[in-house]
């Protein structure tokens, strides 16, 4: 993937203060046990695969979250029934799935909109979806998976914004994925289990969520085998059968987790966790110098080492360093000893949140795509803006190491992938509170149900 400098990004919009914003105080150090919530992105896979079949599923440990509200929204205005029925266990009844498009309104705010597609079109011959949004960290372009439906059969064409898919039936193909892409990997395994015959998707992407969806398909009578490794073989079936599927931990909220202890020089717990969805970033931290462990069934312990060292990074597709995962690690490296090379390979726009951290006393520089990121003893708070959902967890991070105040706006990025965050951290001794929009500049207001984060995963 071509990567290119975000140096000339325009500067994000400044705070204003009506808008939401977090306050920390930070410089103390951090305890206790957290729990992690379900992926972000293997739910907003299943909840798509959840329209290859004609009977209801039962999906746990769905986390609340703005994006899963968004795609229950989406799914809702194809005409499938979207309930919360306890606290993140989410039924879905696909059976009156009779709507092939999708509203752009809905389908501009996430990227996993576009999960849809395959799905839709295997089940009813056609689809017409936008161009998905998402986080902007990349021109992230879609031609892989249109290839891939091609593949399979069916006619593409993209007109005015809209991605247009017919295939009276879908028959199986040999893929050769250019890159790993896991969206890619993902709408073409999903059209496949419905398509007519054998699929194989060689350079296929091996991200756990891709194995969860996988496990999902399987979960309702699809034939995968292969997925979590760089080959994946689907045989078709004429039809998938309901299903009740627990959705894996969320390794990068895990990985956030674990970045905010080693920032804060904490010991803390978290779990659920699968450690092998966390190698290359428990990797990293050791050699950086904290102690990671696994204290116990599915939960890890990090503490710190003597000191935190400067360590290089390059992002790359599953089993290495998680894109996903920069962001939090440059704020840790921001104030490790020593100088540390970030090379972002996966997005070629996803150091946005560079100005923002050397706002709050960091030593970063952008050279071709590249952070240079010199270590300096510490960070000072100052009013930062996020610009993606990463980054917001990147600027959290360094807001507990930072002394003094940092206040942090864009929290609608925030909100959609992380459950509950100043809750969680608060429970671990953090000062942190959100402000509403309706709050004067110093008065704190409590969550309110209503309109904090937990109102905008509603649905769940
Ligand atoms: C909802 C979801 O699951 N999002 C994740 C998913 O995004 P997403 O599925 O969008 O990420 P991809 O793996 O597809 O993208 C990786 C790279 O491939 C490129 N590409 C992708 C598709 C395509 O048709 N053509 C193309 O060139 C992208 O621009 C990017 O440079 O995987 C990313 C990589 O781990 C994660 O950062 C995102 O959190
Ligand atoms: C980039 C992310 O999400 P999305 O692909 O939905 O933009 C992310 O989860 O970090």
């Amino acid at each position: 993937m071509g990567i290119e400098p975000s140096l000339h990004q325009p500067s994000p919009a400044p705070a204003k203060l009506a808008d939401a914003y977090l306050q920390i105080e930070g410089g103390y150090r951090l305890s206790g046990e957290v729990t992690t919530s379900g992926a972000k992105n293997s739910s907003l896979a299943l909840m798509a695969a959840s329209l290859l079949t004609m009977e209801p599923c039962r999906l746990h440990n769905v986390p609340k979250l703005a994006d899963i509200r968004m795609m229950s929204a989406i799914l809702e205005s194809l005409g499938v029934r979207v309930r919360p029925v306890a606290d993140n266990i989410l039924d879905i009844d696909p059976r009156f799935l009779s709507v092939h498009r999708a509203p752009y309104e809905l389908v501009n705010s996430l990227r996993a909109s576009f999960f849809i597609l395959g799905p839709i079109l295997a089940r009813l011959g056609m689809a017409r979806i936008p161009l998905p949004g998402g986080c902007a960290i990349g021109a992230r372009p879609v031609d892989l998976h249109v290839r891939g439906l091609q593949a399979l059969g069916a006619q593409v064409r993209i007109e005015h914004g809209i991605v247009e898919a017919r295939a009276r039936k879908l028959r199986g193909g040999r893929i050769y994925l250019d890159y790993p892409s896991v969206g890619a990997t993902e709408t073409i395994m999903m059209a496949a289990t419905l398509a007519e015959g054998e699929t194989v998707i060689e350079n296929a992407a091996q991200e756990p969520e891709v194995v969860d969806l996988a496990n999902f398909c399987r979960s309702m009578g699809a034939h995968i085998r292969g997925a979590g490794s760089k080959t994946i073989v689907i045989s078709g079936v004429p039809r998938l059968h309901g299903s009740e599927y627990h959705v894996i931990p969320d390794r990068i909220e895990t990985g956030t987790f674990m970045a905010a202890a080693a920032i804060t020089r904490s010991t803390l717990r978290i779990g659920p966790v699968f450690p092998e969805h966390l190698a290359a970033v428990i990797a990293k931290l050791r050699e950086m110098g904290s102690v990671v462990n696994l204290v116990g069934p599915g939960t890890l312990e990090v503490s710190p080492g003597r000191v935190m060292a400067a360590t290089d990074i390059e992002t790359l597709p599953f089993p290495g360093f998680p894109t996903d995962m920069q962001a939090q690690f440059m704020s840790v490296l921001a104030v490790s000893e020593g100088t540390s090379i970030i090379s972002e390979t996966v997005f070629e726009n996803r150091l946005m949140h560079v100005p923002e951290l050397n706002r709050l006393g960091a030593d970063i520089r952008v050279r071709s795509g590249h952070a240079i990121v010199r270590g300096v003893l510490k960070l000072s708070g100052a009013p930062v803006v996020a610009t993606d959902l990463r980054a917001s967890a990147a600027l959290v991070i360094a807001g507990l190491a930072a002394h003094g105040t940092t206040t942090i706006a864009g929290l609608h990025h925030l909100d959609r992938g992380y459950e509950s965050i100043e809750k969680k951290l608060q429970a671990l001794g953090a000062r942190i509170e959100r402000h509403l929009p309706s709050a004067a500049p110093n008065e704190v207001n409590k969550i309110a149900a209503t309109t904090g984060p937990d109102a905008a995963a509603a649905p769940v």
